[in-house]
């Protein structure tokens, strides 16, 4: 059900491309966003060795006990840092998601208080590394967008001119599924992470080879989002959807406990980049046609990100 588009005519590692290759390109993207809202992308170029080094390094983060992730948890009020098991709810009405997670964003000086530099002293530059590289890769997929769309190929530029600085909320987050030990009692819909469609402009995800990630199809039931080897799954967020009325299309997905006891007892890793705009950009429709209120980027993931912690952040 979702497409598999080469992007290495724009992959990282090349820096001069045609027209007609864009825009080639362009139009498979846009095919894929405007019908299942997802693709995968091969070729893409994020160094792997950059993603393996923030793989080892979560994994040690995770490894670590409780108490001293505890030291490293989202403040109040804010969105970055650890956030322990059934701590979050992606589906509000549902039980908490059975994972763990890490948030970051890079910092301008101050190492703040979230970054567990004592104990993993590289953790900070293996997510930075990671994180501009998949800043590059995003920002190269919203330019693809627009031609889809028949924009100008740096529309969307203008409004994520700040990621990776406090006036972007852009980040990636590290998601942890541990084993379900056989004699957890899993609650009546809890899922390892419950269904909900993301926030912002597009998500970047790299998956590891477990499964479990599913998507929902046009009726409505939902498609296993089969991991594909050296491909970056990506998908547009709400904001995209309204700033683009309903064109390209903000997918509902989950990730559920595995029926297979085997596979039950196995860690599920993945590691998603959402790429936000600007937090003073106002996202009305593109089309002139005002099918959804105007918005504040900021305010909408604040309203959001409350829903997912019980109003409790
Ligand atoms: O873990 C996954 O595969 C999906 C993660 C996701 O959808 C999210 O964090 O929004
Ligand atoms: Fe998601």
């Amino acid at each position: 059900m979702i497409p598999i588009v080469d992007f290495s005519a724009y992959g990282l590692n090349v820096n001069t491309v045609g027209d007609d290759e864009l825009q080639q390109l362009a139009d498979s993207v846009y095919k894929a966003f405007t019908t299942v809202g997802f693709v995968y992308l091969k070729g893409h170029g994020l160094p792997k060795t950059q993603i393996s080094d923030v793989y080892n390094v979560s994994q040690k983060f995770f490894d670590l006990p409780e108490e001293v992730k505890m030291r490293y948890a989202i403040p109040k009020g804010e969105y970055y840092g650890y956030a322990p098991m059934e701590g979050e709810r992606l589906n509000p009405s549902q039980p908490g998601d059975l994972k763990e997670t890490y948030s970051f964003i890079p910092y301008d000086g101050t190492t703040p208080k979230i970054i567990p530099k004592e104990e993993l002293p590289n953790f900070y530059s293996d997510f930075e590394t990671l994180f501009r590289s998949c800043e590059k890769l995003g920002k190269r997929v919203l330019q693809i967008m627009a031609l889809g769309m028949k924009m100008e190929r740096n529309y969307f530029d203008q409004y994520h001119s700040k990621i990776g600085s406090l006036e972007n909320t852009s980040c990636i987050r590290f998601l942890n599924y541990p084993p379900v030990p056989d004699d957890k009692e899993i609650e009546a819909g809890q899922l390892r992470l419950g269904e909900h469609s993301d926030y912002g402009s597009i998500t970047l995800l790299i998956q590891d080879d477990i499964g479990g990630l599913e998507v929902a199809s046009r009726d409505g039931t939902f498609v296993s989002a089969t991991p594909v080897v050296d491909t970056v799954l990506v998908n547009i967020g709400d904001m995209m959807q309204r700033w683009t009325s309903d064109t390209l299309l903000s997918n509902r997905h989950r990730v559920v406990v595995p029926t297979d006891e085997k596979l039950r007892r196995c860690a599920r890793k993945s590691m998603a980049f959402f790429i936000q705009p600007d937090n003073s950009t106002i996202v009305k429709s593109l089309d002139g046609s005002n099918k959804y209120e105007p918005i504040n980027a900021l305010d909408y993931l604040d309203m959001q990100f409350k829903k997912a912690y019980g109003q409790s952040n």
